[in-house]
């Protein structure tokens, strides 16, 4: 009996042993089958790259499980596989560029992607990060559906250059990072892209230790936010071998997405994606040499080695940081200074600008001033156009300034002080004066009078409220006797309910519902509709004792249907300004280079901006708002609709008394847009015969000029040709 039961145990117990080894060689299959369900490939082949362009290092991703079981804290597996045929994704190519190297690399790839798909239906598309979204929510928070493969989603390539000075990309960094933060916003929002990869471009030897640093942060903050990489980090530095190197980096990518091996990428682990900062000194992401230490984690190239340089990046954190968060707006080595003085801006401090307007040179001509003389008495030759930020929060389709200028929802910046930028701006505005006194036609005392600026418009680009000292500054202009003319883009209501007074405040209404705005606007706010009617709030309420103006920009196609009247007019009844500037577009050359989309056929015609102004007026009356219409400026399609209360006896009172706003500032009592009021002339009027033009200055119509100096030159060459002894060549 006891032998049986021995023999019982035992036989229980070798049960008990297979069961357990079955039980393990099922665990073990079903791993293998986990990681490699969907390839044939045998689990100690070391796969390579296609490797047929010269002595490069090939991608090794080793499938050996030992190598592949680089825990996590909690012990798990950080690896996966996953085959996804990415003949069959759509594949977004978004790039960021300030001089072009980025454009032209994401360009190379682009076409080289279309050359080599086997898949017509495959969608590929080249956007840039600053001119070709809507807004970033819509490719890095929700994920699009492309409308050739909605039912696979797409791969991202994001081509990046780095720059130490401020640049676009650092509006993209923050959005990621800020993104990355939101808990409104699912925290992993991209998990189900395709894959994703960066390809950085640099300069190793002007910034060694720098080299490539905002393309790593868009890399770890690409996987913070779920998406998998699919494609280590690459470098490229700009002065070595970099066609060589680009060709390189562009085969091995399309060799990647072209064949059907498997892909394995680290696991999504919520609980390792946290972004540490020393992430950005920890180089095992890309060092694809790193045999002599035996880590081959998740490597594939690095194309400094390829050129044989090697990274010596021991940059510290803390310089990161502080590069990244107290950089200038507009560094003087920077690509935005150098475009901005090509254009004619004198750039003040670090975050400031001047520009002589072209209607100061017309002033200083005698050939017209602009709009505001007709509306308010401004004397061109004596306003200086200014800006304290030449950040802005808006990317306007009408702005002429994409592409280069600073962007951002918070102020990230050295800051300036306000006596600084107001010196630095009246010295930047009376060099260009004095530059003037050659020009023909001058006139001399208007010359002499332009070295007194009382006029400050504070719209030259950018959002001057944004400027963290705007009342101190505005404090400090009317101190000298110069006037206040601010324009702010309805984005910072905090900053607004905040505002001093200034002689006229502006809001920009570029269109009349949530929809269009964010087509116009282009604004970097989530919330942009929100803070715009909180803005309006601000304006009926706490600013109601400004001189409040809408000003309105009409484009053609985008804002000013019939259809738009209402809207406009439901944004009048809530934010109910003093005025309301309507200005037809004016035309600042092609999207070509400025990212501006507009062209020609979005410049309205003087018809049809009176058409909408009329309209608009009728429908504030209908309404029972007591507003009229009061000037305009034919010349430069700009109209004024004024509130009633500057109709006094049968005269419009739309003009400033300049001198009473300055003694009434400077008696620290409080005063409203009613007590500096003067009256308006004449033939500024609206549908008065002169347009707006004022009858002292001569009218100078370029295009009849020149038509006159080709007929003087053509009968000069005739007389020429009688009587050489005129003299007048
Ligand atoms: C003002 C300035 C600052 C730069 N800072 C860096 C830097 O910090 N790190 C880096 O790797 N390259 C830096 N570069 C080099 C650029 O990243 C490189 O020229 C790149 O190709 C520019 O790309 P883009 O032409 O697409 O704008 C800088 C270049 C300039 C002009
Ligand atoms: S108000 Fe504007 S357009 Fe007119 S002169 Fe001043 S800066 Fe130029």
């Amino acid at each position: 009996m006891r032998e049986h039961i021995v023999s019982f145990l035992g036989f229980a117990f070798l049960l008990y042993l297979g069961g357990k080894l079955l039980l393990l060689a099922l665990i073990l299959s079903f791993t293998a089958l986990f990681y490699y369900s969907s390839t044939t490939s045998n689990v100690n082949e070391i796969k390579t790259l296609k490797s047929t362009r010269g002595k490069s290092k090939a991608k090794i991703i080793s499938p050996d499980l030992t190598k592949l079981q680089r825990k996590t804290p909690k012990g798990e597996n950080i690896y996966t596989s996953n085959k996804v045929d990415f003949k069959d994704s759509p594949i977004y190519i978004f790039y960021s560029s300030l001089t072009g190297s980025s454009k032209r690399v994401a360009s190379s790839l682009y076409e080289k992607l279309n050359e080599v798909s086997t898949n017509k239906q495959q969608e590929i598309k080249l956007l840039s990060l600053e001119d070709d979204l809507e807004d970033l929510d819509s490719y890095f928070v929700s994920i699009p559906k492309s409308e050739k493969n909605p039912n696979n989603y797409p791969l991202y390539v994001l081509i990046l250059p780095s720059y130490e000075s401020d640049s676009p990309i650092d509006y993209f960094l923050e959005f990621l990072e800020d993104t990355s933060q939101d808990f409104r916003i699912d925290k992993y929002p991209l998990k189900s892209l395709s894959g994703f990869t960066v390809l950085g471009l640099g300069d190793s030897e002007s910034w060694p230790e720098l080299f490539c640093y905002q393309s790593k942060i868009a890399d770890k903050f690409m996987s913070k936010l779920g998406a998998r990489r699919i494609f280590p980090l690459g470098k490229l530095c700009v002065k070595n071998n970099f066609k060589e190197n680009t060709d390189t980096w562009i085969n091995r990518l399309v060799d990647v997405l072209s064949d059907n091996e498997p892909f394995i990428y680290e696991k999504f682990d919520p609980e390792d994606s946290d972004f540490e900062e020393d992430d950005l000194n920890d180089d095992s992401d890309y060092d694809s040499n790193n045999e002599e230490n035996g880590s081959d984690e998740g490597t594939l190239v690095d194309m400094e080695d390829l050129s044989g340089e090697k990274n010596k990046s021991n940059t510290s954190n803390s310089m990161l940081k502080s590069i990244s968060n107290k950089k200038q707006m507009v560094a003087k080595n920077s690509p935005t200074f150098k475009s901005l003085t090509k254009q004619g801006y004198t750039v003040v401090g670090s975050h400031s600008g001047v520009k002589l307007c072209r209607w100061t040179k017309s002033a200083l001509r005698g050939r017209g001033f602009c709009y505001k003389f007709a509306f308010y008495g401004i004397h061109s030759h004596r306003c200086m156009e200014t800006t304290p930020s030449l950040s802005c929060s808006n990317k306007c389709v009408f702005c002429w300034r994409h592409g280069t200028n600073p962007v951002g929802t918070t102020w990230r910046w050295e800051v300036d002080k306000p006596d600084l930028i107001i010196n630095g701006a009246l010295e930047g505005h009376y060099t260009k004066i004095k530059q003037m006194r050659g020009v023909p036609g001058v006139l001399m005392d208007r010359f002499e009078e332009a070295f007194k600026v009382r006029h400050c418009a504070l719209s030259l680009v950018g959002e001057p409220i944004f400027y963290p000292y705007i009342n101190e500054f505005l404090g400090m202009l009317h101190e000298k006797d110069i006037s206040s003319f601010l324009v702010c883009n309805a984005q910072h209501p905090d900053q607004l309910r905040s505002l001093n007074k200034v002689t006229q405040l502006y809001v920009s209404i570029d269109a009349p519902t949530k929809q269009e705005l964010k087509v116009v606007d282009r604004p970097l706010f989530r919330d942009y509709w929100e803070r715009l009617e909180s803005c309006l709030d601000i304006l009926r309420t706490i600013q109601s004792h400004q001189r409040t103006v809408f000003r309105l920009t009409l484009v053609k196609g985008f804002n000013m249907s019939e259809s738009d009247v209402g809207g406009y007019a439901n944004l009048v009844e809530r934010g109910l300004p003093s005025l309301i500037e309507i200005k037809g577009a004016t035309f600042c050359g092609s999207s070509e280079g400025n990212g501006n989309p507009l062209t020609m056929q979005n410049i309205p015609f003087y018809e049809e901006c009176v058409n909408f102004v009329k309209k608009l007026n009728d429908e504030l009356v209908s309404r029972g708002l007591d507003y009229g219409l009061a000037t305009e400026h034919a010349h430069s399609c700009c109209f004024l609709i004024a509130n009633k209360k500057f109709y006094i006896d049968n005269k419009w009172f739309t003009h400033i008394d300049y001198e009473k706003f300055f003694k009434l500032w400077n008696s620290g009592k409080s005063f409203d847009s009613m007590d500096y009021i003067a009256e308006t002339p004449k033939w500024a009027y609206f549908g008065a015969k002169e347009g707006g033009f004022n009858p002292a200055d001569t009218r100078y119509n370029r295009k009849e000029e020149k038509l006159k100096k080709k007929l003087a030159r053509e009968a000069n060459a005739d007389i020429t040709n009688v009587d050489t002894a005129n003299g007048e060549a």
